[in-house]
């Protein structure tokens, strides 16, 4: 006798409480931080719970509600979509596996689009605060050494490849779609750049060092999610971009403020200017959130609305 799949209670759960014609979603949304608002575009709307779902965790940053929600986008019959309002972070203390189990129930329900979003900050000096960023590439340095790959142990499932190549990991048609969605909604040029993310495990933010490290290194923006969700999404065939919200500058000054100098002109009596470092705070990641959810919630709709369901 074979054991029940581990995801088996969940899917049942869904299938007890969702309408048919919302059980096989075409799409995942992954909402960012200060993103959920992305899922009122749906219609016909049935939210459950976190809580409701063995093996779901329970989202603990501000910014992030605990529920899927399914419903449809888009003219006539409309496409049923899914969007997790809220992810889990491995610094929240999530086991990696948790992390990723949302993304493995969306792939058994049929998601092959995934868009994912996040807050992240900006390396790179040309991407102004309120840039969406369309990832090209990611580098993930707890994945490359470490122990933060979700795909450490055993392979999933002789289904699914023993390794994942990642060189293409970001679709080129959904990123296609994404700028000529911009295109037909009348966005600025600016409004949507295209870039590397860094991951980094958080929850602390960069250090100018740490920042400067990872320009160097061709990161453009800088964030503490969505790249196990890349992963474990390929690992189950989906087709995955990530809009990436720029809600700070990373902060990187050309020098550092001496404290030597300082004292020196001090004691020798003369006047010393104190620059204060800026600093960044989680609610100026969700202010700018909030300010630009109207913008990628008619982006990702407009994606969604473009891509072709056969
Ligand atoms: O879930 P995302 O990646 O959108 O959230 C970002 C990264 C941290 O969780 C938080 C820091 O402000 O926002
Ligand atoms: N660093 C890391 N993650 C982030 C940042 C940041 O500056 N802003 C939003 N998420």
């Amino acid at each position: 006798m074979t054991s029940p799949s581990p995801y088996a209670s969940t899917l049942d759960v869904l299938a007890g409480l969702l309408p048919p014609h919302l059980l096989q979603p075409r799409v995942g949304i992954v909402c960012g931080s200060g993103l959920s608002t992305l899922a009122s575009s749906l219609r016909d709307v049935h939210e459950v719970p976190y809580s409701a779902l063995d093996g779901f965790g329970k989202s603990t940053v501000e910014g992030h509600k605990s529920a899927l929600a399914f419903g449809l986008i888009g003219p006539g019959e409309g496409i049923p979509v899914v969007a997790m309002l809220g992810r889990f972070h491995p610094y929240e203390g999530h086991k990696l596996s948790t992390v990723v189990y949302p993304i493995r129930i969306l792939a058994k329900l049929g998601v092959r689009d995934l868009i994912i979003t996040n807050a992240s900050g900006g390396l790179n000096p040309n991407l102004a605060v309120g840039t969406i960023v369309v990832i090209q590439d990611h580098l993930a340095l707890p994945n490359l050494t470490g122990p933060l790959n979700p795909l450490l142990g055993p392979q999933t499932s002789p289904d699914h490849p023993r390794f994942v190549p990642l060189s293409d990991a970001y679709s080129t048609k959904l990123r296609r779609l994404a700028f000529l969605a911009a295109h037909d909604l009348s966005f600025d040029d600016d409004a949507l750049a295209e870039g590397v993310y860094a991951w980094v495990s958080g929850p602390t933010y960069e250090t100018p060092a740490e920042g400067r490290f990872l320009r160097a290194a061709g990161a453009d923006v800088v964030g503490m999610s969505t790249v196990p969700e890349v992963v474990v999404a390929k690992e189950e065939g989906m087709e995955v971009m990530v809009l990436s919200l720029v809600t700070n500058p990373v902060v990187i000054p050309d020098t550092y403020r001496s404290i030597k100098e300082e004292v020196k002109a001090e004691l020798a009596g003369k006047p010393v200017e104190l620059p204060v470092m800026p600093v960044v705070s989680h609610d100026d990641v969700l202010a700018v959130g909030r300010q630009k959810a109207e913008a990628m919630k008619q982006l990702v709709a407009r994606i969604i609305e473009m891509i072709p369901h056969v």
